[in-house]
């Protein structure tokens, strides 16, 4: 399978530019991309997807270049993160419509049949988009999203507003997914890359500003994250002076983890999850 080649890429909007200079080289399989609100990623999508053409810099996969604009539309599907859907007909007609507006004339039914099943959404076919919970919503934007077969799928903040077993489900299919395309997932919800990519990119004010697999980001801050261990009037201290992680109250304790490039008395190095890494890399990118 080829690679998906983002080179030197960017968008301006008057003097102010969204993305600065992006190089990305994107393996097929479960990719990331990181970054706060504002860092770009929303742009970066929609120039993949076609949505806005960048001002400078190029992009290929294959023989295909995106100065094709509808070549790169057979190639890729979309899942944005705001998704709406005609409320009042059912699964199988809203996958009807959407095929044939995407042009597919033959092997139509087939291929919606396919999509379902992939999504498991087939018991829930003839029920109206109105009826379906948040998740299924979304597994039937998945579905037409890759009604065409495209080689590289793009999802947008996926499991926003999903509940937890939702979520669960849903990183599960674009797992799934992953076997047989590139899929690239943009968030700013840590916890969707770290259960579900291989490799990543952070984003910052339209920077790449790491991109390498998890373990490499986690291994950059293997010297910086620190547990500590307090009474509660300590612990009720400590949270005005540093920016703590994640905490657990077990035996009349805290026990919290804090990421800081400064020794902490009493402090031991812990193993960074992804969600420290992140903020340690966000910490430097600051300096
Ligand atoms: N059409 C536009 N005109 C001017 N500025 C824009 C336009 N679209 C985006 N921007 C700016 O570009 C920057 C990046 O926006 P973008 O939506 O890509 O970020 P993001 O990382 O996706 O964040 P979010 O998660 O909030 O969507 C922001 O500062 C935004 O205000």
């Amino acid at each position: 399978m080829s690679e998906l080649l983002i080179d030197t890429i960017t968008k301006s909007y008057k003097k102010y530019k969204a993305l600065d200079q992006i190089t990305l080289q994107i393996s097929p399989g479960m990719f990331g991309l990181l970054g706060p609100n504002g860092a770009g990623k929303t742009t970066l999508m929609r120039i993949l997807t076609t949505i806005v053409e960048p001002t400078a810099g190029t992009i290929t996969f294959g023989d295909v270049t995106w100065k094709q604009p509808e070549a790169v539309r057979q190639l890729i599907g979309y899942l944005p993160q705001k998704f709406s859907l005609y409320k009042h007909i059912t699964v199988t007609e809203v996958l009807t419509h959407i095929a044939t507006m995407k042009g597919m004339t033959r092997r139509k039914e087939q291929a919606v049949a396919d999509v379902l099943e992939k999504v498991n959404l087939q018991d829930h076919r003839h029920k109206k988009i109105k009826e379906l919970s948040g998740g299924m919503v979304r597994r039937v934007g998945i579905a037409q999203a890759i009604l065409h077969s495209p080689k590289i799928i793009v999802v947008d903040e996926p499991t926003a507003g999903l509940d937890p077993q939702e979520r669960i489900r849903f990183r599960k299919l674009l797992r799934q997914l992953g076997k047989e395309a590139t899929v690239i997932v943009s968030t700013h919800i840590v916890e969707d890359i770290e259960s579900i990519c291989d490799t990543l990119a952070v984003l910052k004010k339209g920077h790449v500003i790491f991109n390498g697999s998890l373990q490499t980001l986690t291994e950059m801050a293997a010297n910086d994250v620190w547990e500590m261990e307090a009474s509660k009037e300590a612990f009720f201290d400590a949270i005005d002076e540093l920016d703590i992680i994640s905490s657990k109250y077990e035996n009349h304790r805290y026990r919290y983890r804090v990421v800081s490039t400064n020794p902490l008395p009493g402090a031991k190095h812990v193993t960074p999850n992804l969600e420290e890494a992140y903020m340690y890399l966000m910490g430097q990118a600051q300096r």
